[in-house]
């Protein structure tokens, strides 16, 4: 669980995150949502430490970031599992190599180790023939797989997506929402996941936070978001034609 309180950041003076509190459900699919600039990714950096909070506290699983210790910094950086716009996986490396990258890095596991957590997570994300491959050589949504193996790698407890979605066909996009969230259920993960795609909304979205300006404008689940009079959330999601469509065929009793 990730508990944000009153968080405020700005930039140069302007604010940009303007007194958000929210909780980060474990175990659950945490989706924000919200217009271009209203501040998803500064939200998320903040989590992630990337950026320090003007003020306000991040509380991860009841621990607020500022108390941890750089020692601790390190050991919370390692079970935060990230996945990236793009997938951003390093082109001269193997996906064998992309995935052990993690555990290199924050582990001191024997090769054989490390090779038998690759091909664990590799089986998982369905993907057993391709470690010696390079990324060029396989498909965005093969890529996309990757990066998830990656991010899950370290057995992490919070996992960050930022548009996991972008450049996939709405098929592949539907393939990787849903691994992310079976990985989130069966590993009680706390992912936290920034989207455009209203499809993903209603597919995973068992919690969603809107943001607007800066300001936490609404949140619910993906049923309530259909019921909800909200006029700040009814002009968003309603500009999705996927939405337009679910909503017509809900008034005329499909
Ligand atoms: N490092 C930074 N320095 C100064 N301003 C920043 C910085 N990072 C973000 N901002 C500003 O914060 C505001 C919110 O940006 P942010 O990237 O969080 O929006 P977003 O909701 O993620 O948008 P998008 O959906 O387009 O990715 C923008 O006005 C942006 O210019």
């Amino acid at each position: 669980m990730i508990e944000v309180k009153n968080l405020h950041k700005g930039f140069n003076g302007q604010k940009v995150l303007n007194g958000i509190d929210y909780v980060f459900e474990r175990g659950k699919t945490n989706l924000i949502i919200g217009q271009s600039g209203s501040g998803k990714s500064v939200f998320l950096k903040c989590m992630l430490g990337l950026f320090k909070p003007d003020t306000g506290t991040i509380e991860y699983d009841g621990k607020p970031y500022s108390n941890f210790s750089d020692e601790e910094q390190r050991e919370l950086r390692k079970e935060m599992g990230m996945l990236f716009q793009g997938g951003a996986l390093f082109d001269s490396m193997t996906v064998e190599e992309n995935i052990m990258f993690p555990l290199k890095m924050f582990t001191k596991q024997r090769k054989s180790e490390m090779l038998n957590r690759v091909n664990e997570v590799l089986e998982r994300v369905n993907l057993t023939d391709a470690g010696s491959k390079m990324p060029s050589e396989i498909s965005g949504g093969m890529q996309k797989r990757v990066a998830i193996a990656r991010a899950i790698v370290n057995k992490p407890k919070y996992l960050f997506c930022d548009e996991p979605n972008s450049g996939l066909d709405p098929k592949t996009a539907t393939v990787i929402d849903n691994l992310i969230q079976e990985l989130t259920h069966e590993n009680d993960i706390t992912t936290v996941l920034i989207t455009h795609d209203m499809n993903s909304v209603l597919e995973i979205g068992e919690r969603i936070a809107f943001l607007k300006n800066g300001v936490l404008a609404w949140k619910g689940t993906k049923d309530e978001i259909f019921n909800t009079d909200d006029e700040a959330v009814t002009d968003f999601v309603y500009s999705s034609d996927l939405f337009q469509k679910v909503r017509e065929a809900q008034q005329k009793g499909l």
